[in-house]
């Protein structure tokens, strides 16, 4: 039997999945180094759940480069013997180039490579994960699959920025990510709710980067994220959305030059900055401190003023869907933005929620809300199994 495996670098966490090769990719083999830069965690399942590896990394200097070497020690062992045929990379900025998955050559790795300042959280770990495994199994089709390719049926005014139209034309534009998730979600709500599907759906992505995607007749119409992943609503580390002239203000007040911003809105803001505690909310639901308990009021806040946005965008709204680590397992997290949504016609079933149903509004809520957990390590699959075989 062949396989297809999948590595998925996320800002705090790399996913790491084996499938067999069939029409449907079939799941063998799943695991996850989570909580890089707060409690790392590595663990490795079976299809079933079953637990075959765990280990708690010390958390001092502990990054994704570190990430990466605990992945292939725990899952190496029991890859020994297994047919690999593909591998299927998320990678997250595709930049103007890239609106499909494609099979990374020298060139396209050299391209991928200039979008690394567009995302620091992401692209230098996609990329070298990818480096890693080519210099490691150079016979292996590796693909790389985009955050950002979902996105790119966006109506042109939905992708424009208002600045000077050389910029625009040299790229400068709205990307969107988080496409990988919102390709699966949206696939998966097909099959859930055949009727929902083909309306007017906001997609709220809410993980370590956390982002909003209008979705209708399964294809983004708009997104909170915009020419990078530190647009839009508040995150982990990063800022959302944010007044330029703050930035200018850095500039002239604090002496800040470009890292050092990177730095302050990729790393030091969001629930970090905020709450000046953590950027895990486990961590702060558990926190009793005021700070946190305002970190996560302004999270909520900023995904229900974008929700509102997102909803005129689609000219009104039939369904809700929460995913991602916070979206799928934040039972208050979902209560408190579906609460601020009751002038849209959310009503919240608690108890639903509280199980974690897939539907989860209430009886007479006049828009559907749902939990769908995402897999975005399986969307690649379909895709890298796809390319490979093209
Ligand atoms: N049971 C839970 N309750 C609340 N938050 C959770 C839970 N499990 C995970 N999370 C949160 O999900 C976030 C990580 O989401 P995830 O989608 O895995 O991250 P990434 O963006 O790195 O892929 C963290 O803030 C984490 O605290
Ligand atoms: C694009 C992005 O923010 O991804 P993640 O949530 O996995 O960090
Ligand atoms: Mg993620």
């Amino acid at each position: 039997m062949t396989s297809i495996a999948v590595v998925n670098a996320g800002s705090s966490s790399i996913k790491f999945a084996v499938f067999d090769a069939a029409a449907q990719p079939v799941l063998r083999l799943r695991g996850q180094v989570e909580g890089i830069g707060a409690t790392p965690r590595a663990k490795l399942v079976d299809a079933e759940g079953g637990v075959l590896a765990q280990e708690a990394p010390q958390p001092d200097g502990f990054d994704h480069v570190a990430a990466t070497q605990t992945m292939i020690r725990v899952a190496g062992p029991f890859l020994e013997g297994r047919d690999l045929f593909a591998m299927g990379h998320r990678v997250v900025h595709g930049g103007a180039d890239y609106a499909a998955p494609v099979r990374v050559t020298d060139a396209v790795l050299d391209r991928l490579a200039t979008l690394i300042p567009l995302a620091p959280l992401h692209q230098p770990h996609n990329l070298a994960v990818i480096r890693a495994m080519r210099a490691l199994r150079p016979d292996l089709p590796q693909i790389a699959c985009f955050d950002t390719a979902f996105h790119r049926s966006q109506p042109p005014i939905a992708q424009a920025f208002a600045i000077p139209r050389k910029y625009s034309e040299a790229g400068v534009k709205r990307y969107g990510f988080h496409g990988v998730s919102y390709q699966y979600v949206t696939g998966k709500l097909v099959e859930i709710a055949p009727h929902l599907a083909q309306g007017r759906v906001i997609v709220a992505h809410l993980g370590n980067g956390a982002s909003l995607c209008a979705v209708r007749d399964g294809r983004s119409v708009a997104s909170t994220m915009g020419f990078t992943a530190v647009d839009g609503l508040v995150m982990g580390t990063r800022c959302g959305a944010l007044d330029p002239g703050v930035l200018i203000h850095m500039m002239d007040q604090y002496g800040m030059g470009a890292r050092e911003l990177e730095d302050l809105i990729y790393r030091q803001s969001g629930l970090l900055g905020v709450s000046g505690l953590s950027a895990d909310m486990r961590a702060l639901r558990a926190a009793a401190a005021p700070e946190a308990r305002e970190a996560i009021a302004l999270f909520v806040y900023r995904i229900q003023r974008e929700i509102g946005s997102l909803a005129a965008a689609l000219g009104g709204l039939d369904a809700l869907v929460f995913t991602g680590g916070i979206g799928e397992n934040d039972a208050a997290t979902r209560a408190e933005v579906v609460a601020g949504c009751a002038w849209l016609g959310l009503v919240l079933d608690a108890e639903a929620n509280g199980r974690g149903d897939i539907q989860i509004s209430a009886a007479d809520s006049a828009v559907a809300v749902l939990t769908i957990p995402t897999n975005e390590e399986l969307e690649i699959a379909r895709s890298a199994q796809r390319i490979a075989c093209a």
